[in-house]
């Protein structure tokens, strides 16, 4: 970031996998400046206090936070002393760490009692203890808190403290997981906000405690309004660490290093919401240029499906073993090179290419070694922003045209690209494309598979040009589920479904079959005109419905291990991917690997 850059990021060693020095590690590496250290990460660690120190200092980090300590206040007078006596010990460990400013969550313990009076008093002596030493206290209502469960209710036992060393620390989490308006927050001065803490979530209705320690993300990541909420906190001053404190089952599993470039990835996106300095605008992406396919293993079994779907071989490329498939402005490019039979690369339209590459990667994307107009998505897939029929940097100009016409099915372009995610990096994923390219997240969806929860979220630019769909397993899977592994699949318009799939089954395409069984449900359940639904039925069309319009869509079997297409007409306004029916098409899918086995 340039050196104007104001804002100070922060990272809980919560937040990441391992010892605590694969955590600090991991924090320096990815560039933040400072990190809370969580008192268990501490105290299984062989480092004593001045190593820790010592460490962060060489990594370029503070310690901008000792946490948490628990149940101190509004106690019966033993308790209280029991309670300074441990406070006066972690003081000890602070000084020794260098760290000055000490988290207090509100107590959850059955000693404490309802009265603001006693917990005001018993606070201001603690931070009058904590004072003697140059130390501050940052008191937090956890929102599960037995008394205190709201920044409201934690700003009116500061206020009544009145003690210059004790202030509030606000933590995303619990004032936005209880529906608080955090507007309010604007009335408390900056200066008595000691500390801010980041975390985004999934709306879930759950029990807030498992909600908090099991399901939180980086911002960005879930479904709260972190820019919203952050703008509220800097009104009123605030200019400490943006500091993110994510309690996540699957980041606690994850390479620390990795996690710590999605987190600060996070903070990055956040800064561009609140107008800071930041990476330039996503240029406008226009559309799917083209999708790649690593075909060297299964190339003629492609290369007969797009001839059944009304592809031609378009152009070879001058100097590589790739060739361009084409029909109207639907694009795929085999790759005979790579082996996989998977999706390697998404060619989208840029209104700026080079911007959005610069773009990318000041959001972490990695360039692709060889290609500095590409960077990896965090499945390992390549994007590539290019400029499709433009004067320069035309991607096309590399393909030698063979004159070979197609038979056309009436497919007019590229309408999505789905990817099944691998299930440590589906939120990963979101966020990536959301920031590093400029898309939006549509809401996350679920459905019931034949293998399982399948969980689903798309990312489309405003004119919906560019659909991106990301699906993972809810759960992580088994070894039996054996469906499609991380099925992959493209999706190209066509103006009239029907006709399409006439023809492309004429012509000998390899199209899934739909039992009988989904038409007298969609009968039942959308009752479309009888015409229709014979229409439907006869040609192994799917179909679907909402508020805005309607959607007739159909696939492929599965092409090479994993690969299939789809066929899609959207009417209206239909946005969606007609999630139902995927597990009619996993089903399908299914069917035919077992018949493929026997
Ligand atoms: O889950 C907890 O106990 C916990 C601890 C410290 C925090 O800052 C917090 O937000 C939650
Ligand atoms: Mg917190």
């Amino acid at each position: 970031m340039p050196a104007a850059d104001p804002v100070r990021r922060g990272i809980a060693t919560v937040c990441l996998s391992g010892t605590l020095e694969d955590k600090l590690d991991a924090a320096a590496a990815a560039g933040f400046d400072g990190v809370e250290i969580f008192e268990n990460d501490l105290v299984v660690s062989p480092l004593s206090p001045d190593d820790i120190r010592r460490r962060c200092a060489d990594l370029g980090l503070t310690i901008d936070l000792y946490q948490p300590f628990r149940d101190f206040e509004a106690v019966p007078p033993d308790v209280l002393a029991s309670n300074l006596r441990r406070a006066e010990r972690k003081f000890d460990l602070m000084q020794r760490l260098g760290a000055d400013t000490v988290l207090v969550c509100s107590s959850v313990s059955p000693d404490a009692v309802d009265d603001d009076d006693l917990a005001a008093e018993q606070l201001h002596l603690l931070a009058s203890r904590a004072a003697e030493r140059g130390l501050r206290v940052a008191y937090e209502a956890l929102a599960w808190g037995r008394f205190v469960n709201t920044y409201d209710h934690s700003w009116r036992i500061v206020r009544r403290a009145d003690h210059p060393a004790l202030g509030l620390c606000l933590d995303s989490f619990h004032v936005l997981s209880k529906g608080s308006d955090p507007a309010g927050i604007r009335v408390i001065p900056g200066s008595k906000v000691f500390f801010l803490q980041l975390a985004d979530a999934p709306r879930l209705d759950m029990d807030v405690l498992q909600w908090s320690r099991h399901h939180r993300l980086f911002p960005g990541q879930g479904a709260f309004d972190l820019t919203g909420f952050v703008g509220h906190v800097l009104a009123t001053g605030y200019d400490g660490p943006l500091s993110l404190e994510v309690f996540n089952d699957v980041f606690r599993q994850a390479d620390p290093h990795r996690a710590a470039v999605d987190a600060m990835r996070s903070l990055l996106s956040l800064q561009e919401g609140l107008g800071l300095p930041g990476p330039p605008a996503a240029p406008e992406l226009t559309g799917h240029a083209f999708t790649e396919l690593a075909a060297g293993d299964c190339r003629g079994e492609l290369a007969d499906a797009l001839t059944a779907l009304g592809f031609a071989r378009a152009g070879r490329h001058r100097s590589k073993p790739v060739e361009l498939w084409q029909q109207g402005e639907a694009r795929v490019v085999l790759n005979t090179a790579d082996r996989g039979g998977r999706i390697s690369a998404l060619g989208l339209d840029s209104s700026d290419p080079e911007i959005s590459v610069e773009r990318a990667e000041k959001l972490l994307a990695p360039i692709l070694p060889g290609d500095d107009s590409a960077v990896s998505a965090p499945d390992g897939t390549a994007v590539l922003f290019c400029r499709t029929g433009g004067e320069q940097a035309d991607w096309l100009a590399d393909f030698e045209p063979t004159g070979e016409a197609a038979g056309g099915a009436g497919l007019t372009g590229t309408d999505h690209v789905s990817l099944t995610q691998p299930f440590d990096h589906f939120d990963e994923a979101a966020l990536f494309y959301r920031s590093a390219l400029g898309l939006r997240p549509e809401p996350t969806t679920e459905f019931a598979a034949p293998f399982g929860l399948v969980r689903s979220r798309a990312v489309t630019d405003p004119a919906h040009r560019v659909r991106i769909e990301l699906n993972v397993a809810a759960l992580r899977r088994g070894d039996w589920a054996p469906g499609v592994p991380d099925p992959q699949h493209i999706a190209f318009t066509s103006d009239d479904a029907i006709a399409s799939a006439k023809a492309m089954r004429a012509a000998g395409a390899p199209l899934l079959e739909i039992p009988a069984n989904y038409y007298d449900d969609l009968d039942a359940r959308l009752a479309p005109p009888p015409e229709l639904l014979a229409d439907l039925r006869a040609h192994s069309v799917l179909y679907d419905r909402d508020e805005h319009g309607e959607f007739l869509h159909f696939y492929t079997r599965v092409l090479g291990s994993r690969v299939f297409f789809e066929v899609v007409q959207r009417i209206g306004g239909y946005a969606g991917f007609g999630a139902a029916n995927a597990p009619v098409r996993m089903a399908a899918h299914r069917r035919l690997r077992l018949a493929r086995r026997d």
